[in-house]
């Protein structure tokens, strides 16, 4: 569960006191997420989200991340949005943590997506991309290209502990993706996290995105990749070439994809692999057992990583690159 720091009653009803939302009627810890801790919040003038900023996040990027769920906001996509206090910044401080207040947004997250949810992810994805067009503030990706080797390095001596001749494998992939990495795509702004778990769905339709924070700019169809490790793979390890094409598609009905943009997708999705191998890895390997965090199998990662390396083109994942010069 991600609850890490306890917050006393009296002391949130001071930090409330900022607010014009009444009188605190009920809060709750939330089990789910690992990076931060996050509270159920309800007052008189209804119910929100607190969420306070844990040490992994670096207090410098969350003007980034508050001014872009503000932005986004303001661009009509549905996030939450940080809730402004009578006077002051929307980052406040509490129980020793910077925290900060957001809209409650209805909806749950599904672990089955289906083709259509696929297509509605990409869609929403796209307009991500779009909407962030505009957005000035900055974040350059911590978890990018260049950083891999030196998280890698970080990992140890003990990556084959996790499967035999693992260091060896990861070695070979990150020499081969440190050579083919594209350095001219179209760039911007990314969710760089958009995994089922940050997008909530009411009643069958898209209801909206969380959890921001590792939001960055880099290549746009990379985070795509991303998108594409995190839906379309089935609980047995296969990919699923229907939800492929529905993601790819619903993204291209909102914004463009490049026939240069999709050729790399093959090598842009074994980096998003080699990514979430790594940071599960090193968590796999340095948060002791006895933690109350869940941690993530980078076996996971680890095969889809060796699925996308015998990718031969795009078309694996459902598109042809025809169908992009059209
Ligand atoms: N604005 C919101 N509206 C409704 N529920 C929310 C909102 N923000 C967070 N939650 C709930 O809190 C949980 C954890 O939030 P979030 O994923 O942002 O935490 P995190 O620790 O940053 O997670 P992660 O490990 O995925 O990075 C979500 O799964 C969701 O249930
Ligand atoms: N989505 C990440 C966790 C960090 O948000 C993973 O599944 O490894």
């Amino acid at each position: 569960m991600a609850v890490y720091t306890d917050v006393g009653e009296a002391e949130l009803s001071a930090f409330l006191a900022r607010y014009d939302l009444g009188a605190l009627l009920s809060y709750k810890g939330i089990a789910e997420g690992v990076e931060n801790s996050n509270f159920l919040v309800r007052t008189e003038a209804g119910t929100f989200i607190l969420t306070l900023y844990e040490k992994r996040v670096n207090r410098d990027d969350l003007p980034f991340f508050i001014g872009l769920m503000e932005h986004l906001a303001a661009e009509g996509l549905s996030c939450p949005l940080p809730v402004p206090p009578r006077e002051g910044s929307v980052l406040g401080e509490l129980a020793g943590r910077p925290g900060a207040l957001f809209t409650f947004l209805e909806g749950m997250w599904t672990r089955r997506p289906n083709a259509e949810q696929c297509r509605e992810v990409g869609g929403a994805l796209a307009g991500m991309h779009k909407a962030t067009q505009g957005f000035a503030l900055r974040r350059p990706n911590a978890l990018s290209v260049e950083s891999w080797r030196p998280l890698f390095e970080g990992c140890g001596p003990r990556a084959d502990d996790v499967e035999p001749g693992l260091s060896d494998e990861i070695l070979s992939e990150l020499g081969a993706l440190e050579a083919a990495w594209p350095s001219d795509l179209p760039t911007g702004v990314l969710h760089a996290d958009l995994f089922p778990d940050n997008v909530f769905f009411l009643q069958g339709r898209l209801s909206g995105l969380i959890d921001f924070y590792f939001a960055c700019n880099d290549i746009l169809a990379y985070d795509l990749a991303i998108c594409l490790c995190a839906w379309c793979f089935e609980q047995d390890g296969a990919f699923n070439v229907t939800k492929g094409r529905a993601m790819i598609e619903g993204y291209r009905a909102v914004h463009p994809l490049s026939p240069a943009e999709l050729d790399a997708l093959p090598i842009l999705a074994r980096g998003a692999a080699m990514r979430f191998l790594l940071t599960r890895l090193y968590d796999w390997i340095h948060i002791p057992d006895t933690s109350f965090v869940t941690k993530k199998d980078p076996r996971e990662y680890l095969r889809k990583s060796r699925f996308h390396r015998q990718v031969q083109s795009v078309a694996d994942y459902g598109v042809s690159l025809e169908s992009a010069s059209a």
